[in-house]
This record gives structure tokens, C-alpha cells and sequence, in this order.
């Protein structure tokens, strides 16, 4: 599915602007990143530095004022907005804090939407369904509905969702927010295997210096910019230099 040799995904001198005139907000103020293929990847920063505008930028939800994101070799600028949505269809996974799953659908069907959404038979995808289950520990619990399910098995199922068609990339926006920390941990160790396991580039973020600690790397946001990106980093060291970041701001 991937065009060219390139990362998963990159920007290029990244500006958006809300807004104009004396009440514009400068959101992004030139982010130039990369990420390779199988890496998951953490987005931290203070309240407003940019993240989740980041993240939508990223998922071709929103166009930037200026620069460029590129998507396995496409650069979303020079997309339609149809062709936009289809990229997005076949490439990008979506994980929100907030599940976003269809109340009257079970488990099962929750996961297979994505299927339907893109006009294809549910049917085809029968092995990678118990794959999923398995994977995201919900084989027990596949016709329940939302509202029979845990936060914790809600978000698993949003996840599963996202992982069906095998997206090259998943954005996750706070995807332990509103769990508990061991079910949190259950769902990031989730993410780093889905990472590992098929080489998907995984993007969240978070607040969470300890959810942060599960990913490859993490990329530091201040007002807009990247101003400090490390990897291998506990939850201590993380947490130091958000403070650091929150000090200065
Ligand atoms: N639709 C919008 N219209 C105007 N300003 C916006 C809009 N969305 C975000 N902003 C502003 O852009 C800046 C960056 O917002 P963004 O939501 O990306 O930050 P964030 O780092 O995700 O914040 P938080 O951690 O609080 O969720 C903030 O100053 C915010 O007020």
C-alpha cells in the first residue's frame, strides 16, 4: 500500500493559523518530523502547544495554512477532499479518548464498521476479526454492546476498529485518558505490539508521562514548536521535562 521508501509519515515546516487579523492564533509555527515505519511514537506538551492540532493535521482531518504533510509518499496538500477521505479510509487508523462507538452495533460489528464504511464484505475480513479479539482480549465479549462493556473494553474495541484493515498508520488522541492504569497499560502495551508486531507507525497523544513512557520515542511540543525529542525515556525523566517545558511557558 506504501508509495516510495520514505517514512510513514512527515511534515514539513508545519504552520497553522486559526482565526485572523489581531485574534489569530498561531497553533503550529513550523514542525518538520518524521516517522519511520513501526515506530510508536508519544506527542507531549503543555495544554495549547499544539498537539491535538498536530494530530489532525497529521490524519488530513484539517489543512495547515502553510507546509506540507506527507503521507506514505502522497503529500495530502495536493489531495481533493475526496481523495482525502479515501486516503484516510485506507491508510489511517483513528483511536479517540472518547470511543465514538455506534451504541445499537456490538463488539464485533463496532470492529467490522470500518469494513462497511469502505464498501466491502464484512465476511472478508472473518480471520482477521478473531485475530483482533484475541489480540485486544475480547473473544468473551464480541456481542456485547457498548453499554454492557468496561471503559476499558470500549477503548479495546476502538482500537480493534482502528487495526482492522491494517492502516499503515494509527493516530491515537489521549487513548488511556479515561481509563484506569492498569487497563491503561493493558491498551499501550496494546499499541506498542500492534507497532511491533505489524509494523505500524502508532502517533498518540498524551498528558500522561507514564503512557508517554510506553513509545518509542517521545516528541515535545512548546507553543508550536518541537523544542526536544528523546527516546527511551521513563516516566521520571518525562515527566522532569514537562515540567520544565510547563516553567518556561
Ligand atoms: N478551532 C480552533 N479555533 C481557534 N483556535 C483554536 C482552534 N483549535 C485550537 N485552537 C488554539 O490553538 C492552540 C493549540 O490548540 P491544540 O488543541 O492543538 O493544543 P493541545 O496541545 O492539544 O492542547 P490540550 O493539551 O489542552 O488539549 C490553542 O491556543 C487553542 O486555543
Amino acid at each position: 500500500m506504501r508509495d516510495g521508501d520514505g517514512p510513514a509519515v512527515k511534515t514539513l515546516s508545519l504552520e497553522k493559523v486559526y482565526g485572523s487579523g489581531p485574534t489569530a492564533v498561531r497553533a503550529l509555527r513550523g514542525v518538520s518530523l518524521s516517522f519511520p515505519d513501526g515506530e510508536f511514537a508519544a506527542i507531549m506538551g503543555p495544554s495549547g502547544s499544539g498537539k491535538s492540532t498536530l494530530l489532525h493535521l497529521l490524519g488530513g482531518l484539517d489543512r495547515p495554512t502553510s507546509g506540507r504533510v506527507v503521507v506514505g509518499g502522497n503529500d495530502l496538500s495536493g489531495l481533493s477532499d475526496r481523495r482525502l477521505t479515501l486516503l484516510r479510509r485506507e491508510r489511517i487508523g483513528f483511536v479517540f479518548q472518547f470511543f465514538n462507538l455506534i451504541p445499537t452495533l456490538t463488539a464485533e460489528e463496532n470492529i467490522l464498521l470500518p469494513a462497511l464504511i469502505a464498501g466491502e464484505r464484512p465476511s472478508r475480513y472473518a480471520g482477521r476479526l478473531e485475530e483482533l479479539l484475541g489480540l485486544v482480549g475480547l473473544e468473551g465479549r464480541r456481542r456485547h454492546r457498548p453499554d454492557e462493556l468496561s471503559g476499558g473494553e470500549q477503548q479495546r474495541v476502538a482500537i480493534a476498529r482502528a487495526l482492522l484493515r491494517s492502516p499503515d498508520i494509527v493516530l491515537a488522541d489521549e487513548p488511556t485518558g479515561n481509563l484506569d492504569s492498569g487497563t491503561g497499560t493493558g491498551v499501550l502495551e496494546l499499541l506498542r505490539e500492534s507497532a511491533g508486531r505489524y509494523g505500524q507507525t502508532i502517533i498518540m497523544v498524551t498528558h500522561d508521562p507514564r503512557a508517554a513512557s510506553f513509545a518509542d520515542r517521545v516528541v515535545f511540543l512548546s507553543d508550536g514548536r518541537v523544542v526536544d525529542e528523546a527516546g527511551g525515556l521513563g516516566a521520571e525523566a518525562i515527566l522532569e521535562r514537562i515540567k520544565r517545558l510547563e516553567a518556561a511557558g
